[in-house]
């Protein structure tokens, strides 16, 4: 029998996982139940008296539930690519239990109505918890500080505020958005480009771009912007969060900037730990995101850095766009690509089974780290915790030896924008737990698992 499989019926909200190793430790058995992990006893000692469904754990990984820092929805307003419910299904079945919304939305999430929207259709769905990105500026507009301590205080509970899409890059809203999240413990979450420097900019400056004749986007335009930022949170005594950093550059500034007790974090996508800027010489739009696929010295960078724990979490950036957004000429195409559902696949090839990372780090930067910066690492709802007796309930159990390839078409969410398609990746997510309830099981989402 497959591994993972359910081999008794009983109550939807008891679950035995017997044998499961948590972080590739001991073998255990572990009980589910009323949303919390009940019991955890050595393998072969907790038995289900009928009421509870077991769960055959040989050889899989137990994970607290994956936090995704970074991740489009697209609703309100482009249901066309992705809507909250496609999304958070296709995070589910990617093993992850909460995600944080982007706020650039239509309406873009800058008021405590949107976000408290976004929350709402997220828990109704109630595939994974759903995390509102609060805008920094009214409309991404760059211009005029939205709201965020109204955010902040709504139902939503905004803790990251970004403009992601855009960068803040005038410094004086900058620096006020860094003062004011203080005063609710926020983050300000970057996305580092600085715009003159990138006007008409199409894929990385370098070589490649050079020679199929694309505009450049140089490597010095997004870390200007992070040199700049860590100085400004230096000055105010502030959190800074960088978003997607794709250069080797920018992975010196951010150590640099820990060094000297600077409070930023930092996050990597799981196509800039695998893909390069080589790509783009087909003109395939699948691989034109934002920021852009890099060198492979800047792949070896932030696979260093993410290692040395310079860079703190993985990211998706799921950037879902339809075929007619997506399947046209590179220079008409919008940037972004999907990510939900292959980025544990990505990290385990690219870190764990190249010896660089163990499934301890891989809990860390993509659970405990992306939850502690999103600040959803207390409370009843906790995400990211160790999985302990008591704690809620958010597990991930993945089979590592697993090996599939890549079919875009075949995904849950509603867009098909994988850069993985056609590739050969380990690892497969085998059951996904929110609070005790199965939202994955057999490697598929649950019929009306999703529903609370
Ligand atoms: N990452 C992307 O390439 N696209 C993002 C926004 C952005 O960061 O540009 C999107 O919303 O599509």
């Amino acid at each position: 029998m497959e591994a993972g499989a359910v081999t008794t019926a009983g109550t939807t909200d008891r679950y035995l996982l017997r044998g499961v190793a948590p972080l590739g430790g001991e073998r255990v058995d572990m009980l589910l139940a009323g949303g919390v992990i009940e019991r955890i006893a050595p393998e072969g000692t907790l038995w289900s008296d009928g009421d509870a469904q077991v769960v055959d754990g040989a050889g899989l990984v137990a994970l607290p539930g994956l936090v995704d820092l970074h991740t489009h929805l697209r609703e309100p307003g482009r249901e066309d690519a992705e809507t909250i419910r496609s999304g958070t299904r296709a995070a589910a079945a990617g093993g992850f239990t909460a995600v944080h919304a982007m706020a650039n939305t239509t309406p873009v999430q800058d008021t405590a109505g949107v976000v408290e929207q976004v929350w709402r259709i997220g828990a109704e769905a109630g595939w994974v918890d759903v995390r509102p990105v609060g805008a920094v500026t009214v409309g991404l507009d760059g211009e005029h500080l939205a709201e965020l301590g109204s955010m902040a205080h709504s139902a939503a509970r905004v803790r990251v505020f970004s403009d992601d899409g855009r960068c803040v890059s005038d410094p004086i809203l900058m620096r006020r958005a860094l003062e004011y999240v203080k005063a609710f413990d926020g983050v300000v979450a970057q996305h580092a480009q600085e715009p003159r420097l990138t006007e008409g900019a199409q894929m990385n400056e370098g070589v490649v771009s050079a020679e199929i004749g694309l505009a450049g986007w140089p490597a010095v335009a997004e870390e200007a912007i992070i040199a700049r930022d860590v100085l400004l949170a230096e000055h105010v005594g502030s959190r800074l969060h960088v978003c997607h950093l794709s250069t080797a550059g920018s992975v010196d500034l951010v150590r640099w900037a820990k060094g000297r007790g600077i409070d930023v974090t930092a996050e990597v996508t799981p196509h800039h730990l695998l893909l390069t800027d080589d790509l783009a010489r087909g003109y395939d739009p699948r691989y034109k995101v934002n920021p852009p696929l890099r060198t492979a010295a800047d792949v070896e960078a932030v696979r260093e850095g993410l290692a040395d724990g310079t860079i703190d979490v993985v990211a998706t950036d799921h950037a879902p766009h339809t075929r007619e957004d997506k399947d046209c000429e590179w220079a008409a195409a919008a940037f972004g690509m999907t990510g939900l559902e292959t980025a544990l696949s990505v990290v385990q090839h690219t870190m764990v089974d190249t010896g660089r990372m163990t499934w301890v780090d891989v809990a860390r930067v993509l659970s405990s780290t992306p939850a502690r910066i999103g600040r959803i690492d207390t409370g009843p709802h906790a995400h990211g915790r160790p999985l302990d007796v008591g704690e809620p309930a958010n597990i991930t159990l993945v089979d590592p030896s697993a090996v599939r390839t890549v079919v875009p078409t075949e995904q849950h969410t509603a867009s098909a924008n994988s850069p993985f398609g056609g590739r050969e990746l380990p690892g497969r997510v085998v059951a996904t737990f929110l609070r005790g309830r199965a939202t994955v099981l057999d490697g598929a989402p649950v019929d009306g698992g999703g529903a609370s």
